[in-house]
């Protein structure tokens, strides 16, 4: 009885503190039991895996999932020291965490047993917030993504997921197109660079030393990386029809994880007014880009054009419209497709790369040697050959690093036929999760002597040759997966690993830094300890600091 009545002491905390995941939660709690006894009188006699342990039946792991993932998953971790699949349930349904490299191939494997649409489904809905009709056509296209369509699907009906996925392998997973990205990425970070530091110097009250002024990492990150990734991608025509677009866009992310339930909108009428705001406005974008852009004209196929960016960008608008999908379920696309897959990831990753990096100065001095290396000067302009830069070992070495620590997604699948994994046979209707978390941090396959999974070390994964570094990740690739795998693994992936290690180059090469402290991000006062994972990330994206860096910055070049 104490037990119950501290949860709903809890319950009450949470709500008047507006967690607003917790909310959901309690939303749904009268369902949730029903589930519970359908799923109590349905005896089987399956080989069960094994469960998590709860304090209240059904409802203590799905109130901690939903309320608190970085507890949730510090609980697995556990669980999963001694075996390779966990299982528990969310909302009555059966939910299995599966680590080890023979569970994770089986994850990936492309096998009719194992589907993901679903979850994608439940993103164009809550996030993209896509109108039911165009919801409708998603989930009655069962014809997959292969080439041929599924058995006992028509043959000329219209295929929404093998045509998106065909586009995005085109136009973002192929060499010429990822590079032509990281080219214009390149160009728009340089000059995003240049534009934020002269306008700290000219805001600046410090005259004694003129080249001199101070910033704070977070704002500039979210302000030129973003900047740059979404004037490459998307062109420049979107700055000009959503002036405050960034604003809108950082606004938008920090209810993502929220949204994604799809919680009731009279309970959390803010967050549904965030998402309305940001993607009303990728909407107004989408409408006035289709119709300003000519369609018949020379920049039809050129890698980049300003009004719809980038030859994916173009394709995917074209395509988009083609559908006959209203301007709103588009706008949702140019938005969570567009601009949340290209920032809501690489920005946190390259925070904590950058930080790292100038707080250890001889990491910054051994980067900024290895990067001269590939640095060019061509047309009067300082720019990085990229061949070059992407086989540097220890950039290299250091992108593993904080992809590894600092990118913590739970990769989802649903099992659709029976299913075997680790002894156990899952049933349809089961969703499989495999937390990066657990896999990255296995002290197993990444601890050295001296240097723990669970800490940033630049020279994890460069060997020495005879005395010549060399690039070897530590970890199979079962063990580390931040891009998801198989047949839906993430198609801007080889941009993202390019933008990642541009900005990195960029901000070592191109300005002199002095450490000034630590400042806790909600007061903006100084803090007495550097950063941690931000645990309200966990789970769901890129794991920004929860304390920001202030420097002293002097632009070299
Ligand atoms: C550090 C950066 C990034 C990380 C960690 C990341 C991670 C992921 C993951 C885990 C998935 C799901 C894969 C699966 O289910 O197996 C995914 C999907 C996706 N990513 Fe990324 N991503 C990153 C950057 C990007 C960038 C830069 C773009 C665009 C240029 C992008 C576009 C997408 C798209 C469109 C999908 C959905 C694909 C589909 O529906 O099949 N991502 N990403």
């Amino acid at each position: 009885m104490y037990a119950l009545n501290e949860a709903v002491a809890n319950v009450r905390h949470q709500i008047e503190s507006h967690d607003t995941r917790f909310t959901i939660l309690v939303g749904s709690l009268g369902l949730l039991f029903l589930l519970a006894l359908a799923l109590r009188s349905s005896p089987t006699n399956q080989k069960q895996a094994p469960m998590l342990s709860e304090t209240i039946p059904y409802v203590s792991n799905t109130l901690q999932y939903m309320t608190n993932m970085n507890t949730f998953l510090a609980r697995t971790k556990k669980a999963l020291a001694k075996r390779n699949i966990v299982g528990f349930r969310l909302g009555g349904r059966p939910f299995y965490f599966l680590t080890s490299p023979p569970n994770i191939q089986t994850f990936f494997r492309t096998s009719p047993a194992i589907g993901f649409e679903t979850f994608i489904l439940v993103a164009i809905t809550n996030m993209m917030g896509a109108t039911p009709k165009d919801v409708a056509k998603f989930a009655h296209d069962k014809s997959g993504r292969q080439p041929n369509p599924a058995p006992g699907t028509a043959e000329d009906a219209k295929r929404y997921w093998f045509d998106m996925q065909t586009m995005m392998h085109k136009y973002l997973s192929t060499t010429h197109y990822s590079d032509a990205l990281a080219r214009t990425y390149q160009r728009f970070f340089n000059r995003e660079l240049d534009a934020y530091y002269d306008s700290l110097l000219a805001n600046s009250s410090a005259k004694d030393d003129p080249e001199w002024t101070e910033m704070r990492i977070i704002p500039l990150l979210k302000a030129t990386m973003a900047k740059a990734a979404i004037l490459s991608l998307q062109g420049e025509y979107i700055f000009e029809v959503v002036p405050d677009l960034l604003d809108r866009f950082w606004d938008y992310d920090k209810v993502l994880s929220t949204i994604l339930y799809g919680p009731p909108k009279w309970l959390f009428p803010g967050v549904y007014a965030k998402a309305e705001r940001f993607c009303g406005a990728t909407a107004k974008f989408h409408q006035a880009a289709v119709a300003k852009f000519d369609w018949e004209g020379p920049d039809r196929e050129k890698d980049w054009d300003p009004v719809l960016g980038s030859r994916f960008w173009r394709e995917f608008s074209r395509w988009l419209t083609d559908c006959g999908f209203t301007p709103r379920t588009c706008g949702g696309f140019a938005g969570v497709t567009g601009i949340v897959a290209i920032n809501a990831n690489t920005v946190p990753v390259c925070t904590w790369a950058i930080m790292e990096m100038i707080r250890g100065q001889e990491l910054l001095t051994r980067l900024r040697d290895e990067i001269a290396g590939a640095l060019v000067e061509e047309d009067g302009e300082t720019r990085f050959d990229l061949q070059r830069l992407v086989n540097l070992p220890l950039l290299q070495s250091v992108y593993v690093e904080v992809m590894r620590l600092r990118v913590s997604i739970n990769v989802t699948r649903e099992v659709v036929q029976p299913l075997e994994v680790d002894g156990y046979l899952l049933k349809p209707g089961s969703v499989l999760q495999a937390p990066t978390e657990i896999s990255h941090y296995d002290e197993a396959v990444w601890g050295v002597e001296g240097h723990p999974a669970a800490e940033f070390w630049a020279e994890r994964h460069v060997k020495y040759v005879d005395g010549v570094p060399v690039f070897e990740m530590r970890g199979r690739p079962t063990d580390f997966f931040p891009y998801g795998g198989g047949v839906a693994i993430c198609p801007g992936r080889h941009f993202a690993k390019q933008e990642i290690m541009l900005t990195i180059a960029m901000l070592a090469s191109k300005f002199e830094y002095e450490f000034v402290g630590w400042v806790d991000i909600a007061s903006g006062r100084p803090s007495d300890r550097p950063p941690i994972n931000d645990p309200k990330y966990a789970g769901a994206a890129g794991v920004p600091p929860d304390r920001d860096m202030r420097v002293r910055v002097k632009r070299l070049w």
